[in-house]
């Protein structure tokens, strides 16, 4: 069934490359997402992307009590974009943001950043997240690796009955920004980290192939590298009790949820365990709450987490 508001997909005049805007809900205010830079096998795979994203953005903010709907963007391209063409495609997609007059507002995602929210800023006042240095939030990983380690604290008093994870086996798929900051947040614990790039290979840590990294034998597993990630076949091979981690979009489909619940593996939705970044950046940027008055509302993750697996506070 349809349930977007709208699609858009828009083929750059000035880079010639295809990007595309999918506005989910504007039910409970303008819908917010970030805008995602991957290169994807076919464009039907980058429209599936962006659909289930932006709904997922409607979930977050739900979940998180944020009055905004949810939307995300696609631009569709590879890390190879010469810096000419990277500032022409982000400028053609600053024109489509700004086509929806504010129903869609934009951050950064996989593949943007700071620098690149500042270029849409050009040519629309609908992008959040600018370099600091230009009066913005800069990158949201900070706080959603904060909200995430705090759905983790809850969702450890339920699976051990402590949030001490002193000598337990924590296993981080992806150990991109998030990943790396979560990983220093967690104290006492055995914490092994896999990424499909060799090159983030720490001594710190230690490490597995990112093929085998849903096989370990460990207490936790915190996915923080693609979507997709739990699907009926990987669940079967899973040796953790608990999962909780910033990957949007863990499950390949809903009924996977249930098949986590028959093999006793508490998950946190990660529409409510990644949802740091997004509160962090609308405290400050739309409501004007001080640093410490935002994270004080990140870390209200705690609570709903305790709320939606029946801890005892
Ligand atoms: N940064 C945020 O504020 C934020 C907010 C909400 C959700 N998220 C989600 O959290 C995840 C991590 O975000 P990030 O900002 O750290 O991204 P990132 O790009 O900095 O890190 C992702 C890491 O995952 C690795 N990777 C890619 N595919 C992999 C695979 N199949 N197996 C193992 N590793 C793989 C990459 O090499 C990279 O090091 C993403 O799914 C993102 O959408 C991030």
């Amino acid at each position: 069934m349809w349930e977007h508001e709208r699609l858009v997909v828009r083929t750059g005049r000035r880079s010639g490359l295809t990007t595309m805007v999918a506005v989910h809900s504007t039910e409970a205010g303008p819908a917010v997402g970030g805008c995602r830079m991957k290169a994807y096998g076919h464009i039907t795979d980058a429209v599936t992307d962006v659909l289930r994203l932006s709904k997922a953005m409607t979930l977050k903010c739900a979940a998180a009590g944020i009055p905004h709907g949810g939307a995300k963007s696609v631009i569709v391209a590879g890390r190879e974009l010469t810096p000419d063409l990277r500032r022409a495609v982000l400028l053609d997609h600053a024109e489509l943001i700004d086509e929806f007059g504010g129903a869609y507002r934009a951050g950064p995602d996989v593949g943007t950043g700071p620098d690149d929210m500042a270029v849409f800023r050009e040519l629309t006042p609908y992008a959040y997240c600018l370099p600091e240095a230009q009066g913005g939030t800069g990158s949201s990983s900070g706080p959603t690796a904060r909200g995430v380690l705090a759905a983790l604290r809850a969702a450890s008093r339920h699976t051990f009955g402590t949030d001490d994870l002193t000598g337990r086996k924590v296993v981080i798929s992806g150990f991109g920004s998030v990943g790396e900051l979560i990983a220093k947040g967690i104290e006492g614990a055995d914490i092994t980290v896999s990424d499909v790039d060799e090159s983030r290979r720490t001594d710190e840590y230690g490490w597995v192939h990112p093929d085998e990294a849903y096989e370990v034998e460990a207490d936790v597993l915190v996915p923080a590298a693609v979507g997709g990630v739990l699907s009926p076949e990987t669940v079967r091979r899973l040796g953790v009790k608990l999962i909780v981690g910033p990957a949007n979009n863990q499950l390949t489909d809903d009924g996977v949820a249930d098949l986590l619940a028959e093999r006793g593996i508490v998950w946190v939705p990660d529409h409510v365990a990644s949802a740091g970044g997004v509160i962090y950046t609308l405290a400050r940027e739309d409501d004007g709450a001080d640093h410490e008055a935002a994270l004080k509302r990140v870390d209200g993750i705690e609570k709903t987490v305790e709320r939606l697996l029946g801890v005892e506070a």
